[in-house]
């Protein structure tokens, strides 16, 4: 088993956290999430230069879940990495998550770069849902652009890191992306981002809910747990043992993260309810999953961690 995966191992010990983009954006909210019982915390991406984001409202509520288009508001890298390397020394034996994302991958080296010079000892997340060249689909859609970045960011970075992957809909695309993925020295991937491009409407005004993009947001809370579920077990069922999964979608009770644990996540993020519920969901999420644990006789994660049953 490769150092990495050990240390990685080590660091999943507790399990749940938030998922980039949700009560990370500044000291303030990390900090909340950093005293909170999550067993981690992942800042929003970080970009090059701090972004204001796109003309509000960006973020709508739903009673099944949300929609964003919030555009990449950030403090830009250097904010985060210098909160974190400080949170990190305080607790040396917690290990922090910095989410970054480039819009190219000439940026997505020079983040990795200030990010290595930083001294920054946790994990790094690259989010592969960034918008690419115009006239493309989402880099996570572009299989050719994630090799290749993927094949230049591991030429330089030796730290641990892993992928936010968006969700895929077809078991040609989960072959075809666990492929490229087995090529690399990955700590874990992160199954999934928001459902890109949904649409909700305020029937009664006839008129969409958030302003950027005509409307059109990523699609969070209870709309996406089927797709992670399923993304999350069939990268499990594809990948390297060696590689960690991250399942993030859908979550808001221990029955959720018991689910997709049983799918084969070693750790869950959780967003959208986190956004609603605030950072005191992180203590209902564990007592509601030891209980659960407790009623099936399992002690540890590895006694049902992606032990789904088939049918015969
Ligand atoms: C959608 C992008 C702005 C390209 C990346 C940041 C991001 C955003 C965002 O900042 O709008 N929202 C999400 O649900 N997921 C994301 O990865």
């Amino acid at each position: 088993v490769s150092t990495a995966t050990k240390i990685a191992q080590k660091k999943f010990d507790n399990c749940i956290m938030n998922a980039s983009g949700v009560w990370c954006y500044d000291e303030k909210e990390l900090s909340a999430l950093d005293k909170s019982e999550a067993a981690s915390f992942v800042t929003k991406s970080g970009t090059l230069e701090s972004r204001k984001g796109n003309p509000k409202p960006r973020y709508f509520e739903t009673d099944l879940g949300s929609i964003n288009s919030m555009g990449l508001p950030n403090q830009g890298l250097e904010y985060y990495l210098n909160f974190v390397n400080k949170v990190q020394e305080q607790n040396p034996n917690k290990n922090y998550f910095v989410s970054c994302t480039g819009f190219n991958v000439q940026e997505d080296v020079l983040l990795l770069e200030e990010v290595k010079k930083s001294g920054f000892k946790g994990i790094v997340e690259l989010n592969l849902s960034c918008p690419n060249v115009p006239g493309k689909p989402q880099t996570g859609y572009d299989f050719e652009t994630v090799d290749m970045i993927l094949q230049t960011v591991f030429e330089n970075y030796e730290g641990l890191l892993g992928v936010k992957l968006p969700p895929y809909f077809d078991i040609v695309h989960f072959d075809q992306m666990a492929k490229i993925l087995n090529k690399y020295p990955l700590t874990y991937i992160n199954s999934v981002n928001s459902i890109g491009n949904g649409l909700y409407i305020d029937e009664e005004q006839e008129k969409v809910v958030i302003k950027p993009k005509n409307g059109f947001g990523g699609i969070g809370g209870d709309y996406i747990k089927p797709t992670a579920l399923a993304n999350v077990h069939a990268f499990y069922q594809r990948l390297d043992s060696r590689i960690q999964i991250i399942g993030t979608g859908g979550i808001k009770t221990g029955r959720d993260v018991f689910e997709h644990i049983l799918c084969g996540a070693s750790m869950v993020q959780v967003g959208t309810a986190l956004m609603k519920e605030g950072p005191s969901i992180f203590r209902r999420l564990t007592r509601e999953l030891e209980a659960i644990m407790r009623s099936k006789g399992y002690e540890k994660l590895s006694d049902f961690k992606g032990k789904l049953k088939y049918m015969n």
